[in-house]
């Protein structure tokens, strides 16, 4: 169930993207009262966040949270959280709840329990997630290889996060787990540039999860997966 649509570029993306996930939360407050927003990091998505600040919506019926973290604290350049603080919560956003995966424990393994906690604040299925990818295949950060990978891929673990060691990247991580990712009405991949469309169309040729992690999210039939892609 996975949908790839080409823009003509990041500002006609992002414009489209940003209405796009403002309607389908909206939606989810008519219908419920509320709505989640799960965003991932990395320099794609911040011209989307820039135009989602200014979508006019009930933002304080939104909970946002985070994909992965990588485990420094929210001051750190290297933080998600600092990301989405100084591009997403501003403007009309800056009314929306924020849940973090970050806490003062040693290490996202000691943090686990800890921020799963903190994520039964937020009701299930998420309204919306928005996935990135590397160019070694890893989406949040279920990364190629990585001893914790196929734990955190498991549907039948019973865990919403869990620590991550990469091996094709620095910093320990805490990600959401494939179980918790899947457990949405909508999921978008947001890719920019040739080299991504290339390891795109590689994860999509294959079925190697420990390969491109990115293929767990691709070839399931549980979710509606719209990658959407720009030059
Ligand atoms: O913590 C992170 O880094 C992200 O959650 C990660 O999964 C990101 O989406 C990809 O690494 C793509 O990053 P870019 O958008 O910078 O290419």
């Amino acid at each position: 169930m996975t949908k790839f649509t080409e823009f003509s570029g990041a500002a006609a993306l992002n414009a489209q993207f940003a209405d796009e996930i403002a309607r389908t939360l909206k939606q989810g407050i008519g219908a419920r009262g509320y709505a989640s927003l799960v965003v991932s990091g990395g320099r794609t998505p911040l011209g989307l966040f820039e135009a989602l600040t200014q979508q006019t919506i009930p933002w304080n019926n939104v909970t946002i949270t985070l994909a992965d973290e990588r485990w420094v604290g929210p001051e750190d350049d290297a933080s998600n959280e600092k990301l989405v603080r100084e591009h997403l919560l501003k403007g009309h956003a800056a009314q929306a709840n924020f849940i973090g995966l970050k806490n003062d424990k040693a290490t996202p393994f000691d943090g686990a329990a800890e921020t799963e906690r903190a994520l039964q604040a937020i009701a299930r299925p998420f309204d919306v997630v928005i996935l990135g990818m590397g160019d070694d295949g890893h989406t949040a950060s279920l990364f190629p290889g990585a001893e914790n990978l196929y734990p955190a891929l498991a549907m039948d673990s019973g865990r919403v996060c869990m620590g991550m060691t990469p091996l094709t990247a620095p910093l320990d991580r805490i990600t959401l787990t494939l179980p918790a990712l899947l457990n949405s009405r909508h999921i978008y991949l947001h890719l920019t540039g040739s080299g991504k469309r290339e390891v795109y169309e590689r994860a999509m040729q294959g079925q190697d999860v420990n390969e491109m992690p990115v293929r767990s999210v691709l070839h399931q039939a549980q979710v509606p997966v719209d990658v959407y892609w720009t030059a």
